[in-house]
């Protein structure tokens, strides 16, 4: 039988200091899932991810990456991070998308290294996924919130990963352009075969979208199929949360003119 878990987590803990922000958390992503994590304001979503990435040392318990443990899991290139700051460039920012695009090649190429015309066709190639082909000589710093984390997931896609990791990539893309983005997630998902893993605060959108749903709070309270979360009562989530929560929420983003 073949082993499809892309994400083993198994009892793990950590604290930065002396206060412990994730506690004891198990779970299992399997390949072609797509996972939604929500939990409220410093519940530990972003410090899970840097666990999950390698980048903080679980105080306690095992992570393992396509059946490797974290330490010593070499393949970085199958793993795409998209992080939520990642559209806030400036417009004086001198580099163009199809730069950026190509700087996703780094950890495969090594950092010096020129890029050759095979990888400007792999990055023209991720931009065509994400539309965004006709903005390669475009400098990133003139797009809006949206077409930049566009550029930005392209970015994370050039190198060809079987599993892509977002970080709240919706703040700052207005309303509008939120369907949009879901479609490109389901697109990754269903056509490229991506396993997606992504925060969001926007609880009732991505359980509309995600196939399975982690709700944390340091610990884990729901890790399953989004149509059982979807029978949590607002009151059950009101609890968790510490303040009321409606499961149908919707992203009030600032509207960029641009998008
Ligand atoms: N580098 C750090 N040093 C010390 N404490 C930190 C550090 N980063 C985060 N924390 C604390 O750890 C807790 C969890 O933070 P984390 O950013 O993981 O939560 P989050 O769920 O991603 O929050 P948000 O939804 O607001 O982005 C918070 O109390 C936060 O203040």
């Amino acid at each position: 039988m073949t082993d499809n878990k892309v994400l083993e987590m198994d009892n793990v803990s950590f604290k930065y200091e002396k206060e412990t922000v994730v506690k004891d958390v198990s779970l299992t992503i399997e390949a072609g899932q797509f996972f939604g994590l929500v939990g409220p304001n410093g519940s530990g979503k972003s410090t899970l991810i840097k666990l999950m990435l390698g980048l903080l040392k679980p105080t306690k318990g095992s992570i393992k990456l396509f059946g490797s443990p974290v330490r010593s899991f070499k393949h970085w290139e199958e793993i795409g991070f998209v992080s939520q700051k990642a559209n806030s460039f400036n417009s004086g920012f001198p580099a163009t998308v199809l730069e950026v695009v190509k700087t996703g090649l780094i950890s495969k190429t090594g950092l010096f290294r020129f890029y050759n015309k095979n990888d400007r066709e792999k990055a023209m190639q991720a931009l065509k996924t994400v539309e965004m082909e006709d903005y390669f000589n475009h400098n990133i710093g003139e797009l809006s919130g949206g077409q930049q984390q566009r550029v930005f997931i392209a970015r994370a896609l050039v190198s060809d990963p079987k599993f892509l990791i977002l970080d709240e990539p919706t703040v700052g893309v207005d309303a509008k352009h939120v369907a949009d983005f879901y479609q490109l997630l389901h697109k990754l998902n269903r056509n490229e075969g991506i396993t997606l893993l992504m925060v969001s605060h926007d609880i009732g959108t991505i359980t509309e979208h995600a196939s399975h749903v982690l709700c944390m709070n340091k610990t884990i309270h729901f890790h399953g199929e989004s149509h059982e979360y979807k029978a949590f009562s607002n009151e059950d989530l009101s609890r968790l949360y510490g303040h009321p929560v409606q499961q149908l929420t919707h992203n009030h983003g600032e509207v960029d003119p641009r998008d």
